[in-house]
């Protein structure tokens, strides 16, 4: 039942006030000045406070200042009389809710206090999903005892609390957006945005637009002005993953924005100033891209202030056990199951593998065995099958039948399988057939399979 206190030093005032909000099926208290309704703030954790603005002693206006900062602030209703209303509006500058003149009318009584309950609420809400968001990124919960991620670790709690950029290297699946998000959710910026972008699934003439926006005219079609990520995500985090797939004028630009700290739209004559931590990731060898020249130094530079090297999982295989209880006591959560463990064959299947897709392929064999699993322990059968990736990369054992094959039903199933392996991201799918992102892309348009990639384009041409 939202909780609601009323201070007034006239006795009558809040006696009418006390009985018409608890008609209204209100638990309200009261009080008979601003230092006794101060106490009863802080025991109580009210969702509003109505209050007179002149009382004897402490005013309404320095009850406002007097609020702790330790509790969720209520909504203030200020009460006053008409000729006073000027410094109502003053209260409501120091973050009063709202205000009533006197005479009070019940009506108004019934609506204003109505209106700040549900304000109170939606506030709370954003507060609680906030706790679970920060909880589920706390840097506590980044799994891992090795010595790889007990260096990796102490980096990320040194650049945590700062705003400086940083470069994540690592295979797929090793944890770089986690690590990327733990850092901005422990990050003085956790309240403001974190974007992620995947530069490489982004077809190149989407990047701009998406990242800097446009003013309408900027081009055909564009209709309207569009707001671009980096001014989306001011004050906070914008992870860009895949860096080393960004198309090089693009390079330029971000290394501009960088540099400068102010973006342009396409299309605009004005440059507006953006705050943006910027966390990039790669899994490519950024300073081989820079021998090559298809990526610039000088951003390589400017990215890699700080770096985290994350190790694949084959050369920390001591974490299997501590992930795989990790991934088990999440997944019995998700779906209502109660494993125990795992059996001795099988631990020593899991850490005899090499994990070519490192953390993500690990979660999803002991998803899959969570969800499988006739007992309560996970045998080597239910995660056999999922073992069995080739050894030596590129090597596939498929035997040809006497009748022959369909190449093309073939390469279109092996497309399929890697899309649904990528979580139809095409630049990922594109990473395990060892192709380019074009030829994978022309593969796809050849066989009609929709991306990811397709979405956000379709999105874009609706806008
Ligand atoms: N140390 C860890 N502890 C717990 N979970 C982890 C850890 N590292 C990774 N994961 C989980 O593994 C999955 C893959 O991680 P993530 O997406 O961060 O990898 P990535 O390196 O960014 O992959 P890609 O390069 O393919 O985008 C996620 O579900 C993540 O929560």
């Amino acid at each position: 039942m939202p909780v609601i206190i009323v201070i007034d030093d006239e006795h009558r005032q809040r006696d009418i006030l006390q009985t018409i909000l608890q008609d209204e099926g209100y638990e309200v208290h009261t009080a008979p000045s601003a230092e006794e309704g101060i106490k009863l703030i802080k025991t109580l954790n009210p969702d509003v406070v109505i209050t007179d603005l002149k009382m004897g002693g402490m005013s309404g206006m320095q009850l406002i200042d007097a609020i702790p900062d330790n509790i969720v602030k209520p909504a203030i209703i200020i009460m006053t009389a008409y000729g006073t209303i000027s410094s109502a509006v003053e209260a409501m500058k120091k973050g009063a809710f709202d205000y009533l003149t006197k005479p009070l009318e019940k009506d108004s009584i019934v609506l204003t206090v109505k209106n700040a309950i549900e304000r109170m609420s939606l506030l709370k809400e954003n507060i609680r999903l906030q706790d679970a968001l920060f909880g589920k990124f706390k840097i506590e919960g980044i799994v891992g005892e090795s010595k790889g991620m007990k260096a990796v670790m102490e980096v990320v709690k040194k650049v945590t609390p700062t705003s400086v950029t940083v470069l994540i290297q690592g295979e797929s699946g090793t944890g770089k957006e986690l690590i990327a998000r733990a850092i901005h959710y422990n990050s003085p910026r956790r309240t403001c945005p974190f974007t992620a972008i995947n530069c490489a699934a982004i077809p190149e003439n989407l990047i701009e637009s998406e990242l800097f926006g446009y003013e309408p005219g900027a081009f055909t079609g564009a209709t309207h002005r569009k707001i671009g990520i980096f001014e989306s995500t001011d004050r906070g985090t914008l992870f860009l993953d895949e860096i080393g797939d960004l198309p090089p004028l693009m390079q330029t630009k971000i290394l501009r924005v960088l540099q400068d700290k102010e973006v342009r739209r396409i299309g605009g004559k004005e440059s507006i100033k953006v705050d943006v931590r910027i966390i990039a990731a790669t899994n490519k060898d950024l300073e081989k891209e820079v021998l090559k020249g298809s990526f610039r130094e000088d951003l390589y530079y400017r990215l890699k202030v700080v770096t985290v090297n994350i190790p694949p999982l084959r050369d920390r295989k001591e974490d299997i056990p501590l992930l795989v209880r990790f991934f088990i006591d999440k997944y019995n959560n998700e779906f209502g199951k109660r494993i125990k463990g795992v059996s001795s064959s099988s631990i020593k299947a899991l850490m005899d593998y090499h994990w070519p897709g490192n953390i993500r392929q690990l979660e999803s064999v002991i998803e899959r065995a969570v969800l499988m699993s006739d007992t309560d322990i996970i045998n080597l059968d239910d995660i056999k099958s999922e073992l069995r990736f080739p050894l030596e990369k590129g090597f596939i054992d498929i035997s040809i039948p006497d009748e022959g094959i369909n190449f093309e039903e073939l390469e279109r199933e092996l497309i399929k399988k890697a899309m649904a392996k990528a979580n139809n991201v095409a630049a990922k799918a594109a990473r395990l057939l060892g192709m380019s992102y074009k030829t994978f892309w022309y593969r796809l348009e050849k066989f009609n399979i929709s991306s990811k990639e397709d979405i956000i384009s379709s999105k874009k041409d609706k806008n």
